[in-house]
Formats: structure tokens, C-alpha cells, sequence
């Protein structure tokens, strides 16, 4: 008797307990994804504990609270930017998994509006970020974040960076409304950020949508404007909407000048839409960009209306998402890659396996963390899902077909090339080998990177030719590459006298490509393009580069400390100053040529500007390329060195008391021109 009260009485507590330690794990899961764009579970898990939740609330309603997360928008506002409040609230969207949670919906909606006739449109649901456009008689007037759904981050100018965005609309349309969207990263451009970003040793970012979200979230609109974002638009918010569907009014979005996606349709019937869903689960595979299901709505504006919201979402859409592509096949062997900057890439080398239309061989296994989280090992039945990215990746293993007498990894600790031991840096995830300048792997590499379009672009040779150079003891940096002779070349393997001929044609050619090229060829760590083509304006040649300070190089416009240190580095090591003359001796380009120079005056003869505030007649970057142009420099900061501030509208107060204190001239864009003349 005793002990059946004490259950009783307990068992409340217990699901109190259990509903607030899923709320606190779901608040901390919606902090991680949409704060730090950096989820830590999957969505699909996210959505399951999501779901227990909604069940142990709706058994419980006493302990029902507005702020759990099951009755809020995931989002949150950051402070790095003006909270503004939407005028129209922003909703999330409910879930769906199955043709009947699909049924289910349409048997709700039917029986609030009390009729059978009711029809769809069926629109992908875009992976991204969402946005909410203003519009005022036809112009853009802010761009909000939707935060927690009340109040969002006001992130205009970085929008105004997204070339497909109207800022005019081609005609006018209401006096003002609202126009709603998603923020996309395309595929193309983020694997070619991806790819920029291994060049210079970073890590690659995890993917598109994180990507597109963090990149709203930047603080220089210049660097928004370097990434591919786009906007895809699905719905207006307007007062005195004239159209009558919400077919029509996207189709209306679309003449306007917005990029309204074509896979729209409407859908008398749920049949029509699950043709619609299955369709669309394998097409959408050659979409440039990435979509993670079909959103169902209500058609007709005034059955919207009619269904309303909770407190969450619209009770006329519903979200049905596609499952990942997943396969689970045997992994075979672990293998390790070395990279050119000596980053160990543990690569799952695996059974062959169907998936997304592709046959997979191999996977990324991205790190010795990720290896010993999700504990996989060699003869694992393992999960491999491929997204956006190149590479597909394992997700998790199968633990009831794991063999008996499996042994749990062990990583690497020496390089599989040079045998040199590993070093892993703090708060770096990756193990690097260390023996940059003898291990055979980061030699090679360095070389082929020298010779790669972007750098150096020599035709003739491949990266395959670098290898056997190497083996054939030709080569050993690239600077050797100036040395080779046609004789030399024509006995290796599977050579002949024209692709030699066209070798040392390919490599003499190479004298000409400018400074900029070589300075990004010759590959110092974090000296990417963009990086190398502002240092070469900035120092106009390598020697001027080599002897500048930690504070020159911090100081110049968008050089951090991260890439200050790297140059430092780069020239303290002999070998590399030794490359450096060589290719001086053999006439490469180590400073900026006259052409390069043509219309370039030295006016500003190496006066140092500071530009801040909002320009009228200039934009920031045009502003900052003329006083380059004319010999001026640009730093970041303000410091005793600062010739000029050029200030335009909202001057940082932080800038303007430094500017004060120091006694440095402030001029206005207007009296920058007349300097020139
Ligand atoms: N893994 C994690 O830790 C974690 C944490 C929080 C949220 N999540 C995931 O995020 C999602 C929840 O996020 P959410 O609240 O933004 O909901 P959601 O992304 O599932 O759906 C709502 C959003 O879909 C977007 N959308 C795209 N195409 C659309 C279209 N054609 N029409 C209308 N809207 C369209 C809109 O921006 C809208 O705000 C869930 O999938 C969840 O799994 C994951
Ligand atoms: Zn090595």
C-alpha cells in the first residue's frame, strides 16, 4: 500500500521533470542551430524530441507554458544588429513524415472550413535561412531576420549585397507589403567556397544552409557581397492583396521581379500532391540548390484566413519532409589523406553502394573526433548519406551487424608518407603533419597547387606530371619547374618530344602571369586570391611585402592577424626567400607590372585612409579601389599613422572619438574628390 501511494504520488513529478529537461534540451538545440549556426544532433532527432514533447504537454496540459519550445519559433535575435519588430508576425511550419500525418491534416482543415472543396499548392520547401523583404511604393526598405518570430535582426545592406533581390520593382504594387523568402546558398558556389577555403587550410564549411545563415549575420556587407547567396521567394504579406489564390499572388511576386522558384503547382486533391511529393523526391536531386521537402498550403486566400494560426504556425500550410538519402553499406579500410598544408583527412574507403543516382566508394570521415563519436570501425555496416557536398559522408554505424571480433579505431599518430609524427593544435580538430617542407605528399601538392589555373596557370602540365617529376627526382619545389629541359623530360614514362616541347612552352608562358598570381602561386597558408590580389596592390612587390611588420600587415584593409602571422612566418623560413629569389632570377613577375598600373596615378602618393559611415556618391569598395588607384592605402583602423578619415553617413561614435583624439583630419567623400583634382 505504501509504496503504490509513493508511485502515485511521484509519477507527476516525473513527467515534469521529463517535459522540463525536454524543453532545456531543446532550447539549447535551437540556440546551437540558429545562433551559432552549428547543430549538434540532426534535425530528424531534433523533430523526434520535438514531438515527445508536443505528446507529454498535450497528456499534461497543466503544465503548459507559452515559452516552451513547442509553442515558439525556434530563432533567436542576436545583438550585433537593429532588433526590429514584424509588423507581421513570422510563423515556423508543422512537420509531417507520412502520407498519413498528410491525411490527417486534411481532415482538420476540412472540418474547421466545413467543406470538401478545398485545393493546394504544393511548393519545395527551400533549405536556407528565412527573410522577410519590406517594400514601400516599389523600393526595398529593410530586410529582418524572423529571430524569434516577433522581432528579428535588421540585415539590410547585407541583403542588398544579393544581385537577384529587387531593390526597384518593375512596377509598382500596393503601397507597401511584405514579401517573403529563403536564403540559399547554391551548391556551386558553396562547394567553390569549400574549395577556396581547403586551398588555403581551412576547414571547409559543414553546409550550405549554415552557411547561408551565418553569412546573413556578418558584420561587413563587403563580405557578404563575396559570397553566391541567393533569395527564393514564397510568400506576400499584404493588406489589400488583390489576387485571390496564393497561386496567383506568387505567380504576381514573380512579374514583380522576384525569384519565385518554377516547381509550383496547384493540387486539387491530396493524390495530386503525394504525385507531387514522389516526383520530387528524386528531381529535386538536379536542383542547384537544396530543398528538404514539399510545403502543402491552402490555396484560396480567405480559407487561409478562415484557418489562422497557432501559436506556432499557420494551421493552412504543412510541411512534408523528404527522408535523407541514406545507404548502409560495409566499410572496408580507413585510409588517410595528407593535404598541401599537411591536414590529415581520414577517408572510409567502402563497399560500393547506390545512392542519389551515384555509386559510392568512398566517404569522409572529416576527423579523429568524428571517428571516435560515432565509434566506427573497420568491417562496420555504416550509414552514408550525401548531401550538396562533394564528398558523401558516414553518418553512423549499424551496431547489430557489427562483426564479433571488431576492434575500435585507432588514429594515425605518424604520417602515412613521411612517417613524421602528428601534431594536432588546440581547438583544432584536424591532425597535421608537421615536416611541411619534406614530407613527399605537402611537396608535391605545393607544386601542383603553383601550377593550377588560378595560380600560375601552366598548360602542359598536370598533376599527375608533378608526381613523376617528383619520383624522378626533376623536381623538388616549384622554382626547379624554371630549370627543366625538354631532354630531360622526354625519356620519363609516357612522355614525348611534343608534350615535352609543350611543357617547357606552358612553363616559359608562365613569366608572365602577374604579381597577384604569383604571390597566391607560391602559396603561403591563408594567402588566398582575394588575399594575395590586396597585398600585391598594397605592398606592389615582394620585397616591400617581405619586409613589412606584424602592425603594417594587421593594419592593411582586411588583413587579420591570422594571415599577418602567416606572411611573417612564411619569410622567416630560408628555403621560401631562396624560391623567392630564384623566380626573381628567372624573370617572374614579383611586382606589379606598368600595365596593371595604367590609369593609376600616385596623387595620394602613399597617404593612409580610413573609410567609415555609409557613402552617397561612392560605394565602399569603389571608394577604397580609387584611393588604392591613386596611391593612397587603405588601413582598417584608425592609429597615429592615419593621414585621412573619410567619413560618410553614421560614422562609428567609437571611430569618431578616436579620430578626435589623435587630431586626424576627417573629410567627407566631397572633399576626397576635389583632393584628386
Ligand atoms: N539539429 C538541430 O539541432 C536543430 C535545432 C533547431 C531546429 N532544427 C531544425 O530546423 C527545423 C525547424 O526550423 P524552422 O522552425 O525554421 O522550421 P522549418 O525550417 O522546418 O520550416 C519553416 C521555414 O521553412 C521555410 N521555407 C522554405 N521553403 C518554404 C516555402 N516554399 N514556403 C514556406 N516556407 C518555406 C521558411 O523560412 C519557414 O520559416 C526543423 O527541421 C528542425 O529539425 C534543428
Ligand atoms: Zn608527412
Amino acid at each position: 500500500m505504501i509504496i503504490l501511494a509513493l508511485k502515485i504520488k511521484n509519477m507527476p513529478i516525473n513527467i515534469e521533470q521529463k517535459i522540463n529537461k525536454l524543453r532545456e534540451e531543446l532550447r539549447m538545440h535551437n540556440y546551437n542551430y540558429y545562433v551559432l549556426d552549428n547543430a549538434t544532433i540532426s534535425d530528424y532527432e531534433f523533430d523526434l524530441k520535438l514531438k515527445e514533447l508536443e505528446k507529454l504537454e498535450a497528456e499534461n496540459p497543466q503544465f503548459f507554458d507559452p515559452n516552451s519550445p513547442t509553442q515558439r519559433v525556434g530563432g533567436e535575435i542576436t545583438k550585433n544588429f537593429k532588433t526590429v519588430e514584424h509588423k507581421n508576425r513570422m510563423y515556423s511550419l508543422d512537420n509531417s513524415y507520412s502520407k498519413e500525418d498528410l491525411q490527417d491534416w486534411e481532415k482538420r482543415i476540412k472540418k474547421i472550413l466545413e467543406t470538401e472543396d478545398v485545393s493546394y499548392t504544393c511548393e519545395l520547401k527551400y533549405d536556407g535561412a528565412s527573410i522577410n523583404l519590406s517594400y514601400e511604393n516599389g523600393v526595398l526598405v529593410s530586410a529582418v531576420t524572423r529571430g524569434d518570430g516577433f522581432q528579428g535582426d535588421e540585415v539590410t545592406a547585407n541583403i542588398k549585397t544579393i544581385k537577384s533581390i529587387p531593390l526597384v520593382l518593375k512596377e509598382a504594387f500596393l503601397e507597401n507589403f511584405e514579401i517573403r523568402g529563403e536564403i540559399i546558398l547554391p551548391f556551386d558556389g558553396f562547394n567553390k567556397m569549400n574549395e577556396e577555403r581547403i586551398d588555403i587550410g581551412e576547414e571547409p564549411y559543414k553546409n550550405p544552409r549554415n552557411t547561408a545563415s551565418g553569412s546573413l549575420k556578418l558584420q561587413d556587407s563587403s563580405e557578404v557581397a563575396k559570397r553566391p547567396l541567393d533569395c527564393l521567394l514564397y510568400h506576400i504579406v499584404a493588406n489589400k492583396n488583390p489576387k485571390a489564390t496564393h497561386f496567383e499572388t506568387l505567380e504576381k511576386a514573380r512579374e514583380l521581379g522576384f525569384k519565385v522558384p518554377n516547381a509550383i503547382e496547384v493540387c486539387k486533391s491530396m493524390e495530386e500532391v503525394f504525385t507531387f511529393i514522389e516526383n520530387w523526391n528524386t528531381k529535386r536531386f538536379d536542383l542547384p540548390y537544396e530543398t528538404d521537402g514539399v510545403v502543402v498550403k491552402v490555396n484560396s486566400l480567405a480559407q487561409q484566413d478562415e484557418l489562422g494560426y497557432t501559436a506556432k504556425s499557420p494551421r493552412w500550410a504543412i510541411a512534408y519532409k523528404f527522408k535523407t538519402e541514406q545507404e548502409s553499406t560495409v566499410l572496408n579500410e580507413i585510409t588517410y589523406q595528407v593535404g598541401r598544408t599537411g591536414a590529415i583527412t581520414p577517408v572510409a574507403n567502402l563497399e560500393p553502394v547506390q545512392l542519389a543516382g551515384t555509386t559510392v566508394k568512398r566517404a569522409s570521415l572529416h576527423n579523429a573526433d568524428q571517428i571516435e563519436k560515432l565509434d566506427i570501425r573497420v568491417g562496420d555496416t555504416v550509414f552514408v548519406e550525401k548531401g550538396g557536398e562533394i564528398i558523401p559522408k558516414v553518418v553512423g554505424v549499424d551496431l547489430s551487424k557489427r562483426p564479433s571480433n571488431s576492434e575500435p579505431t585507432v588514429y594515425i599518430t605518424h604520417c602515412p608518407d613521411c612517417n613524421t609524427e602528428l601534431v594536432r593544435k588546440e581547438g583544432d580538430a584536424k591532425h597535421y603533419c608537421p615536416n611541411e617542407y619534406g614530407c613527399p605528399t605537402q611537396i608535391t601538392s605545393r607544386i601542383q597547387h603553383f601550377i593550377s589555373r588560378k595560380a600560375m596557370d601552366i598548360d602542359g602540365i598536370g598533376a599527375e606530371t608533378i608526381e613523376l617529376l617528383f619520383k624522378e627526382g626533376l623536381v623538388q619545389n616549384y622554382a626547379d619547374l624554371y630549370e627543366l629541359k625538354e631532354e630531360e623530360i622526354i625519356p620519363l614514362e609516357r612522355m614525348a618530344e611534343k608534350s615535352a616541347q609543350n611543357m617547357i612552352v606552358g612553363i616559359e608562358k608562365s613569366k608572365k602571369i602577374p604579381f597577384e598570381k604569383v604571390l597566391f602561386a607560391i602559396g603561403i597558408r591563408f594567402v588566398g586570391e582575394t588575399v594575395a590580389k590586396k597585398l600585391a596592390n598594397h605592398y606592389k612587390n615582394i620585397d616591400a611585402l617581405k619586409q613589412a611588420t606584424f602592425e603594417d600587415l594587421v593594419n592593411v584593409d582586411e588583413i587579420g592577424e591570422k594571415i599577418a602571422k602567416s606572411v611573417l612566418s612564411f619569410f622567416k623560413i630560408d628555403l621560401n626567400n631562396q624560391l623567392v629569389e630564384r623566380l626573381k632570377e628567372y624573370g617572374l613577375q614579383l611586382e606589379l607590372s606598368e600595365e596593371s598600373q595604367e590609369g593609376k596615378t600616385e596623387i595620394l602618393n602613399g597617404k593612409i585612409f580610413v573609410v567609415s559611415g555609409v557613402f552617397k556618391i561612392f560605394n565602399r569598395n569603389d571608394l577604397k579601389k580609387s584611393i588604392e588607384d591613386n596611391g593612397g592605402k587603405v588601413a582598417s583602423s584608425i592609429s597615429k599613422k592615419t593621414n585621412f578619415i573619410i567619413a560618410g553617413d553614421n560614422m562609428g561614435p567609437s571611430k569618431l572619438a578616436k579620430a578626435e583624439s589623435l587630431e586626424i583630419p576627417i573629410i567627407t567623400e566631397t572633399d576626397y574628390i576635389k583632393m584628386l583634382n
